[in-house]
């Protein structure tokens, strides 16, 4: 099975991609040598389908296990959330043993790492992603947190899974429009860091939803080598993954949360960073036509809407963590698979790039 490593010293862990890994998640977790409870956290979704089926693998391999569902949507991905979630496995007798098993997407594989790194101080935790976004970028790395209503992610931790279990059958069962958004992850992937990428996601079909488990660990694994080189952000390696996302944090978190989907809003944010590319690194008006091209293949908005003001975004993104002492550390390619951060970018470019989405 494609098994990507991630070395981290003491913190590193393998991320195992395969067709039916779900029901071997009981062995692969017992495998750990985790001696306490699980607590399973997922959404009214996820939950729904595979909750069931997860708490019985667990339980053949020895696990016992309290089951937590919060509700679907990014609404969830809230300190309001993360402390109910602590209160009821505070009352379901978790201690300091235990552990958290994320089972879903995005939002809940945040939510359930940052209960996990905070929960009597931190506990482990392993993650089942079962969304394109998840399995391709949020389940691995250990960037774990909620929204504010200032921004997205504003509060979190870093806290590294123990093991990251993705099954892409699991993607059959998403809504269209849920699978799809995901893409918009893989092709930031593909734009910064691999060329080639580009050309093969030409030739997939966006209503086939059963990607290769080639593919995903493709992803994953410029993701792994990304958060080995750069584990905290700290050097700025791991900021080129956020390629799109101060424009696209900006634009979703002008909207009620959950309105736009996380991969849409990246997929705005895409576009406006080729144009800003363009304009202050003259990257080629070729290249970001291919990647755009392959947003508007997998059905991924390129056009903002005019009910969201432009000031708005402004005020929302200028809240970003990537601005220190109001200069923003804003990503741009350089050349087919090859970004940069960049101080150059200015708000004004910013502003004007956010008024290009409406054209
Ligand atoms: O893992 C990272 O680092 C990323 O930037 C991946 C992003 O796709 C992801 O959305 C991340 O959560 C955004 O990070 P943030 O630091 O801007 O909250």
């Amino acid at each position: 099975m494609p098994n990507v490593h991630v070395n981290l010293a003491d913190r590193s862990y393998d991320i195992l991609v395969e067709d039916g890994l779900l029901d071997r998640a009981g062995e692969l977790i017992a495998g750990l040598g985790l001696k306490g409870k699980a607590a399973v956290i997922t959404d009214s979704n996820v939950g729904a389908l595979y909750a069931d089926r997860l708490v019985d693998r667990l339980s053949e391999a020895g696990i016992e296990t309290s089951v937590h569902t919060v509700r679907a949507g990014e609404a969830s991905k809230s300190m309001l959330q993360t402390a109910d979630l602590c209160g009821e496995m505070n009352r379901a007798d978790h201690d300091r043993s235990s552990f958290v098993v994320a089972l879903g997407g995005g939002v809940v594989g945040d939510l359930a790492g940052f209960v996990a790194a905070i929960f009597y101080r931190g506990i482990p935790f392993v993650q089942i992603p079962t969304t394109i976004v998840s399995q391709v970028d949020s389940s691995a790395g250990g960037k774990t947190g909620v929204n504010a209503s200032e921004g997205k992610n504003l509060i979190g931790a870093f806290h590294q899974p123990r093991l990251v279990i993705v099954d892409p059958l699991t993607l059959a069962s998403l809504p269209g429009r849920e699978y799809r958004e995901g893409y918009a992850e893989v092709i930031k992937h593909a734009a910064i860091r691999d060329a080639a990428m580009i050309d093969d996601l030409a030739t997939l079909d966006p209503a086939d939803q059963h990607p290769s488990a080639d593919l995903l660990a493709r992803n994953l694994a410029i993701k792994a080598r990304v958060v080995e080189e750069d584990e905290q952000e700290t050097s700025g390696v791991r900021a080129l993954l956020n390629f799109g996302h101060t424009i696209g944090h900006g634009i979703e978190a002008s909207l009620p949360y959950g309105e736009m989907l996380h991969g849409e809003a990246i997929s705005l944010g895409i576009k406006a960073a080729l144009f800003l590319s363009e304009k202050i690194n003259q990257f080629s008006p070729a290249e970001s036509a291919r990647i755009l091209g392959l947003l508007e293949n997998f059905q991924l908005p390129l056009t903002l809407p005019d009910s969201i003001p432009t000031e708005k975004i402004m005020d929302k993104l200028s809240r970003d963590k990537k601005f220190t002492g109001g200069v923003i550390k804003f990503v741009l390619l350089t050349g087919p698979g090859a970004a940069e951060v960049s101080s150059k970018v200015t708000l004004d470019d910013i502003r004007e790039a956010v008024e290009y989405l409406r054209a």
